[in-house]
């Protein structure tokens, strides 16, 4: 299979995550190039360059993976490598299509990607949002993105604030609640390091199980609650008033909020 190439600028942790998926998967080390002034350490073959070059080759999928307010900055050293044959893939959160495209004209398509950070261990899941994108686009954007984790697409742009709430911040919301769940395991005498052993493979097996079976998270937490048993109490608690519910209800509002209000940054900082 011949392999497209690839230029990653920004080799952070999503950056770092996405590249070593590809040369897990078996693209070839040679077809990529990275962009990042802090000139990270790379696999061998990786090229590895400080500032875009004026010889460089445009190519195939032009992945952009900097912080969103780094946006306008490296727009100007890299808009050439967008060009009509470039696929422009952005990781950035809350930067919106029309966006990148005020700043990619040239650009192909442009695909708008919301990854999570377990990508960096293969077990990440990315939606995807784009339009009138060719099979071809689609295709490569599954391609750069299915070593991360599952892929899935979005109806529209506009539910990718959702999703960033949902699964993009999903991983530290659930790490809160696994530094919670260890705190308070150790109020009741179990070393610390034992009760995050414990709580961290119990979301592991739920959530191989919520993702195999066909069934409603409620009826999942039934099948553990015995009837007058001990976790009836604890959901008792959880379930009192909807606290847990409406916990999440405002912790996601907020996070989808400030994607939104970001979007807005973003955009003011390009056309500023
Ligand atoms: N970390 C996460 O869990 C998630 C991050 N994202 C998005 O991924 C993007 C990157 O985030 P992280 O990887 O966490 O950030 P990071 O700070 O780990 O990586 C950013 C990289 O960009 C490089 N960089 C800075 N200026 C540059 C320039 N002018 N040209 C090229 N490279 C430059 C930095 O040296 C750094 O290596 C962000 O836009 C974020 O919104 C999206 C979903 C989840
Ligand atoms: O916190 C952030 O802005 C990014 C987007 C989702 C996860 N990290």
């Amino acid at each position: 299979m011949s392999h497209p190439n690839i230029v990653l600028v920004g080799c952070g942790n999503m950056g770092g995550a996405m590249l070593s998926g590809w040369l897990r998967q078996g693209i070839a080390a040679e077809r990529i190039t990275v962009i990042d002034p802090s000139l990270p350490a790379l696999p061998d073959g990786v090229r590895r360059v400080a500032e875009p070059e004026a010889a460089m080759d445009v190519p195939a999928a032009l992945i952009l993976a900097v912080k969103p307010q780094k946006l306008a900055e490296v727009a100007g050293a890299i808009s050439a490598l967008a060009a009509p044959q470039t696929l422009l893939l952005s990781v950035l959160a809350s930067a919106e299509i029309a966006t990148l495209r005020r700043v990619f004209p040239r650009a192909g398509a442009i695909v708008r990607a919301v990854p999570n950070l377990p990508a960096a261990i293969g077990h990440g899941i990315t939606a995807l949002a784009g339009e009138g994108l060719s099979p071809s686009h689609v295709s490569l954007a599954e391609t750069l993105c299915a070593p991360l984790g599952p892929v899935e697409w979005l109806a529209r742009e506009a539910l990718c604030d959702a999703a960033t709430s949902v699964s993009g911040c999903g991983p530290a919301f659930l790490f809160r609640f696994a530094d919670a769940v260890a705190r308070a395991g150790e109020a009741q005498g179990l070393p610390r390091a034992q009760a995050l052993r414990l709580i961290a493979e119990t979301m592991a097996g739920a959530g191989a199980m919520l993702r195999a079976a066909d069934a409603d998270p409620a009826e999942m937490a039934a099948r553990v609650a015995s009837p007058g048993g001990v976790t009836l109490a604890g959901l008792r608690v959880l379930d009192e008033q909807d606290a847990l519910t409406r916990l999440i209800a405002d912790t996601l509002a907020a996070a989808a909020a400030r994607s939104a209000e970001m979007a807005a940054e973003t955009r003011d900082a390009v056309q500023g």
